[in-house]
């Protein structure tokens, strides 16, 4: 890029972010999340897919939590304050944003050991439907919590794993298919996998679908009720924005949950868990996805931060991520040194997440310089620069800013 053509192109680049903000439907959530940093400047946040921005209304009901519900009511608010209900009405906000009923979702553990409850309660469904059914498929390029709990899944129930391109699932599944599990999103290239035409093969096989939501949930429309989605998990810290470690959810298909059976049956998942009975009898429906105690303080920091969502709907979040990784697309494409980047996120909108992960060899060194710059990516090894986009409070000017920073400190360091 010359620097005339640059200039103009820039200043066009920069016009045409103004016009889509100000046509943006959603612009006017951004003043709900805290996006500048300890000098007050605003940073320009594209790590949404990994930890999500802080709401604003967050702190002042952790600090209610904190000093009213456990400083003064106490043990009296596990019933009054609805501390004991939290993990089902808590699921139940999360429902609309991933296409469920209420009641089919439940929050509590990390994503992991809800991998570990869903993959293990399908393995046991399909065994119970046909005993030589020993298979569990995992896609290749799994996030890698998801591949070592599916193998301790399988050692706990004698299922064999067998890991595969997600793409290549559907020419995969047959009679000896147990189940799969596949992450909605790739975590390292952003890609978007076929989750209605995957579940429909692996249902066609006779099979069940175990579905990792962790990179989808809150950037697009999942759809779990409208495509059979058997099992489903997800983490509540990126696009839902719950804070660090905020507790994952579970989601089990409504007819299902009578035959779910968790491998972690604690007393938060009996029938009647204050009759402390030594028999352990399952409480229905999505109750029965929990294990102990919840863990309140970050649950119900989860709960508020999910208000931001309130009158917000998820198509109109996913047409907004489109056109802005679209938009930082076409930024970097004008911004970088020729050649500099390669984008390993698809390019179709259907195989694309909510984010766009560029390689480029000195990925690592690149990323630190954007992060002094105030671009907040992440970097995965060993070359990728990843930039997520949360819709809710990312703005196309952010996008512009975010590649003219890449592009400056590409063609800076190849000088
Ligand atoms: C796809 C995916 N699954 C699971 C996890 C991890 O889950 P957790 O640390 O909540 O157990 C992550 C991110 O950390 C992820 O990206
Ligand atoms: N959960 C994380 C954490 O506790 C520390 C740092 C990063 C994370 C992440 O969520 C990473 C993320 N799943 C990823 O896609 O890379």
């Amino acid at each position: 890029m010359s620097e005339t053509t640059g200039n103009t192109e820039g200043t066009a680049l920069r016009e045409q972010a103004a016009k889509l903000d100000a046509a943006d439907g959603l612009a006017a959530r951004r003043a709900d999340f805290v996006l500048e940093d300890e000098n007050g400047e605003t940073v320009v946040y594209l790590d949404g897919n990994s930890l999500g921005a802080l709401p604003r209304s967050v702190p002042a009901r952790v600090a209610d939590v904190v000093e009213r519900e456990w400083g003064r009511l106490r043990i009296r608010s596990w019933t009054e304050s609805g501390w004991w209900t939290a993990p089902e009405r808590v699921g139940d906000r999360i429902a609309p944003l991933v296409g469920a009923a209420p009641g089919r979702i439940v929050v509590g553990d990390s994503t992991s050991v809800n991998v570990l409850k869903a993959v293990v309660a399908a393995v046991r469904m399909a065994r119970e439907d046909n005993p030589a059914r020993t298979d569990l498929l995992v896609d290749e390029t799994t996030f890698p919590t998801d591949g070592y709990i599916a193998a301790s899944a399988a050692r706990l129930t004698g299922a064999a794993v067998r890991a595969l391109p997600a793409e290549g699932i559907p020419g995969s599944v047959g009679p000896r298919t147990a189940a799969v599990l596949v992450n909605h999103v790739d975590y390292r290239t952003g890609e978007l996998h076929d989750l209605p035409g995957i579940t429909a093969a692996v249902h066609e096989a006779g099979a069940y679908a175990v579905w990792d939501l962790c990179h989808s949930a809150g950037a697009l429309p999942v759809g779990l009720d409208e495509h059979g989605v058997d099992l489903a998990v997800g983490c509540t810290y990126k696009y839902l924005n719950g804070g660090p470690g905020s507790p994952a959810y579970l989601y089990v298909r409504g007819d299902l949950q009578q035959r779910f059976d968790s491998p972690l049956p604690g007393w938060n998942s009996h029938a009647d868990p204050f009759g402390m009975s030594p028999a352990y009898e399952p409480a229905d429906g999505a109750v029965r996805g929990r294990v102990g105690t919840p863990d309140i303080l970050s649950l119900l920091a989860l709960e508020e931060a999910l208000t931001v969502w309130d009158g917000v709907d998820i198509a109109a979040v996913r047409a907004k991520s489109l056109a802005l990784t679209d938009f930082f697309l076409r930024c970097v494409e004008a911004y970088a040194p020729a050649g500099r980047v390669e984008c390993v996120t698809p390019a179709e909108h259907a195989r694309r997440g909510s984010q766009i992960a560029l390689r480029c060899p000195d990925a690592d060194e690149v990323m630190a310089e954007l992060i002094a710059r105030g671009v907040v990516g992440d970097f995965r090894r060993p070359d990728v620069l990843r930039f997520g986009f949360t819709p809710l409070y990312t703005s196309f000017a952010d996008a512009e800013r975010a590649a003219r920073v890449l592009g400056e400190v590409l063609a800076e360091r190849a000088a």
